[in-house]
C-alpha cells in the first residue's frame, strides 16, 4: 500500500475534488443544502447583533434617561425578531441536515462500491502481496475518514469560513481601532497553524496505519479461531494484539504531545488576545471613545472570530487526514484490472492443453514452480494429476483460470491462447470444487445459487439432488433456507463440499477443476461425495488433484508432476509398470 508521507497540497486538492465529483450526481440535493448551510451561517451571525442592542441598548439608553418601561418594550420588540430569526434558521437547518446526509451518504455509496468493484477486479498477485485483513481495514479506515470528512468537518469549515468573515467585518464595524490591535495578533496564529498542521498530519496517518495493523490481528485471530484453540495459542493472540495495540498508543502520544500543544497555544494566543484588547477597550469606553453598545458588540463578535479560528487547526487536521486516506483509495482504484476484453468465447468445447509453460510466482522469482509443462486433454476426459506436496498442482490450476499467465508457453483452451480469449467469459465455462470449500453466511439456497445467480428454486433443488444434498437439507428444520453460519460452519466437511458439487452442476460448466479433500470422510458421507462427483464428471473435461487411489483408477489418464515438470503419463497400469514416481507415490501417498 502506499507510504506516501507529506505529499505536497496538490495533491490534497486532487483528493478532495475527486470525492466531490461523487457528490455531482446528487447536486439537486447537495448544492441547496449547502446554500441552505449559507444561509444558516450567516442567520446565525445575527444573534450577537441582537444580544449587543439587548446588553449594550439597553446600558445605553437607562443611562441616557429612557424610561424603563420604553427601555422595555424596545427590548421585547428584540427579542421578538430574535425569535423569528432562530425559527427561520432552525427550519432552514432542519432540511439541510436531511439534504446534506441525502446526498452526502448516498455519494458515499457510490464511492464505496466503486472500490469494492474495484478491489474485485483487481488481478489475484495483488492478494498475495497484501494480507486481506491489512487490506480491508485499511480500506474501511479509509472510507470512514473520507466520511467523517465529508459529512462533519467539510460543512464545518464552510460555516466556520463565514462566520469569521461575517464577524471580522462586525468587529470592524464596531471598533477598527480595537480590531487592529486585534488583528496583530491572527497572523501568527495562522502559521501556527499552517506548520503544526502538517505535524499533526502525519502523526495521524501513522496512528492510522498501526490502528488497522492491530486490527489484523483481531481478523486473523477470528478468522482461525479453531487454529487458536486447537494450539491453546490465545495468550500468543493475546500478546500479538497488545504488542501492535502498544505501538498504536505510542505512535498517538507522539501526535497527542503535539496536537496538544498547538491546541494550547491557540487557546492561550487567542483567549489572551482577546483579554488584553478588552483592557484597552474599557480604557476607551473610561474616555468615552467607544460606547457601550460598540464594545459589547465588539466583544461578542470578537468571541466568534475566536471561536471559528480555534476551531480550524480540527479541520484543517482531519482535511489533512482525508487527504492522506483519499491518495490510498486513489491509488487502488488506479490499479490495472485483470485484463479483460479479449475474444468472446461463446462455448468451451472442453479441449484443453499446455503447451511448453514456464512458471514462477511474483514473489519468488527465483524458483521455477513450472518448467516446461506440456499436455493435452480432449473433451470430456477426466485426467487425474498427482504428485508430491508442491510438485506444482495447485498451481496448474491458477494458470488454467488464469489467475496468472504463464511467462513463457501457452495454456490453450479449444487451440486458442487463453490470453487471448475474454477471462470473463473463459471463467464462466470453468467450475471449480475446492478441498477447502468456502460458503458465504447466507442460507443454503443462497449459497447454491451462487453457481449460477437468478437460478430457480426448481433448478437449485434439482442440482442439489444431483449432488446427493437434497435429503440433509431437507432433513434440516428449515430446509434450503438454513443459514449456514459464518463460512459453512454449520455443516460438515462432507455436506460442504456437496453444496459445492451443487453449485458446479448449477453452473454446468464444460471444464471442471476438482481438488481432492485429503482429509478422510467416514464411509457413507465419502461414497455420497463420490457417487456425487461420478455425476458431476459426466460428459465434461476434468481434472482432479487426486489424492485417492479410487479416483486415480477411474481417470482417463494420470499426470505425474514433480518439481513443476511432467515427469511420467498414462493409466494407472501403465505407470505401475514403469515402475518410476507414480509407484513411489502410490505405495507412499495415495490412500
Ligand atoms: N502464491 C504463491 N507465491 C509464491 N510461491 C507459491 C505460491 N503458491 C505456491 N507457491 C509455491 O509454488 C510451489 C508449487 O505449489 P502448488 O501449490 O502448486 O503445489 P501443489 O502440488 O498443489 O502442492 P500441495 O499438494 O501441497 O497442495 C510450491 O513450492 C509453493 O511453495
Amino acid at each position: 500500500m502506499p507510504k506516501d508521507e507529506g505529499k505536497g497540497s496538490r495533491f490534497s486538492a486532487d483528493g478532495l475534488r475527486w470525492v466531490l465529483s461523487y457528490l455531482k450526481p446528487h447536486r439537486a440535493v447537495f448544492l441547496p443544502s449547502m446554500l441552505a448551510l449559507f444561509i444558516t451561517a450567516g442567520l446565525a451571525l445575527a444573534f450577537p447583533w441582537f444580544m449587543k442592542e439587548l446588553f449594550g441598548g439597553t446600558v445605553e439608553k437607562l443611562r441616557n434617561g429612557i424610561s424603563a418601561e420604553a427601555v422595555l418594550a424596545e427590548a421585547n420588540r428584540v427579542i421578538l425578531a430574535l425569535l423569528v430569526v432562530l425559527a427561520v434558521q432552525a427550519i432552514i437547518g432542519f432540511f439541510r441536515v436531511q439534504g446534506f446526509i441525502r446526498s452526502g451518504e448516498s455519494a458515499l455509496n457510490d464511492l464505496r462500491k466503486d472500490i469494492f468493484g474495484h478491489l474485485l477486479r483487481l488481478p489475484v498477485p495483488f492478494f498475495q502481496e497484501h494480507r486481506s485483513g491489512a487490506l480491508s481495514n485499511r480500506v474501511s479506515a479509509d472510507l470512514g475518514t473520507v466520511r467523517e470528512t465529508l459529512m462533519t468537518t467539510l460543512p464545518q469549515a464552510a460555516r466556520q469560513s463565514v462566520t469569521l468573515a461575517g464577524s471580522i467585518v462586525m468587529v470592524f464595524v464596531s471598533s477598527w481601532k480595537l480590531s487592529l490591535a486585534m488583528i496583530g495578533s491572527v497572523p501568527l496564529v495562522v502559521l501556527a497553524v499552517a506548520i503544526a498542521g502538517r505535524k499533526v498530519r502525519g502523526h495521524s496517518k501513522a496512528a492510522q496505519d498501526a490502528l488497522a495493523e492491530a486490527g489484523t490481528v483481531i481478523e486473523e485471530g477470528v478468522q482461525s479461531i479453531s487454529d487458536v484453540k486447537a494450539f491453546t495459542n490465545e495468550p500468543f493472540e493475546e500478546k500479538r494484539y497488545a504488542t501492535s495495540l502498544d505501538e498504536f498508543y505510542r505512535v498517538t502520544l507522539r501526535g497527542a504531545l503535539a496536537r496538544a500543544s498547538f491546541l494550547a497555544f491557540v487557546i492561550f494566543v487567542m483567549f489572551g488576545t482577546i483579554a488584553g484588547v478588552t483592557w484597552l477597550g474599557v480604557r476607551m469606553m473610561v474616555d468615552g471613545q467607544l460606547t457601550e453598545k460598540q464594545f459589547s458588540g465588539f466583544i461578542l463578535y470578537s468571541v466568534f472570530v475566536g471561536a471559528s479560528l480555534g476551531s480550524m487547526p480540527e479541520i484543517i487536521s482531519q482535511i489533512q487526514a482525508m487527504s492522506g486516506a483519499t491518495d490510498r483509495l486513489r491509488e487502488i482504484m488506479g490499479l490495472p484490472t485483470e485484463a479483460d476484453g479479449g475474444q468472446a468465447v461463446e462455448h468451451l468445447g472442453g479441449a484443453l492443453a499446455f503447451r511448453d509453460v514456464h512458471f514462477h510466482y511474483p514473489s519468488r522469482p527465483d524458483q521455477a514452480v513450472l518448467a516446461g509443462v506440456d499436455f493435452e486433454v480432449a473433451p470430456g476426459q477426466r485426467i487425474a494429476l498427482v504428485g508430491p506436496s508442491g510438485a506444482g498442482k495447485s498451481t496448474v490450476f491458477s494458470l488454467i483460470l488464469g489467475y496468472y499467465r504463464p511467462e513463457q508457453g501457452q495454456v490453450l483452451f479449444d487451440g486458442r491462447d487463453a490470453a487471448s480469449l475474454d477471462l470473463h467469459a473463459l471463467r464462466k465455462g470453468i467450475a471449480v470444487v475446492p478441498q477447502e470449500v468456502m460458503l458465504f453466511g447466507g442460507t443454503i439456497l443462497e449459497n447454491i445459487e451462487y453457481g449460477k445467480p437468478g437460478a430457480s428454486r426448481q433448478e437449485i433443488i434439482e442440482a442439489a439432488k444431483q449432488a446427493n444434498a437434497h435429503a440433509f437439507i431437507e432433513e434440516r428444520e428449515q430446509g434450503y433456507e438454513t443459514v449456514v453460519g459464518p463460512r459453512g460452519v454449520k455443516l460438515s466437511g462432507g455436506q460442504r463440499q456437496r453444496i459445492a458439487i451443487a453449485r458446479a452442476i448449477l453452473a454446468d460448466p464444460r471444464v471442471l477443476l476438482l481438488d481432492e479433500a485429503t482429509s478422510a470422510l467416514d464411509a457413507e458421507s465419502e461414497r455420497l461425495v463420490n457417487e456425487a462427483l461420478e455425476r458431476l464428471m459426466v460428459g465434461r473435461t476434468s481434472l482432479v488433484i487426486a489424492h485417492r487411489l479410487s479416483t486415480v483408477r477411474t481417470a482417463d489418464r494420470i499426470l505425474v508432476l514433480n518439481q513443476g515438470k511432467l515427469v511420467e503419463q498414462g493409466s494407472h497400469d501403465e505407470l505401475m509398470a514403469h515402475g518410476g514416481t507414480y509407484k513411489v507415490l502410490v505405495q507412499t501417498q495415495l490412500g
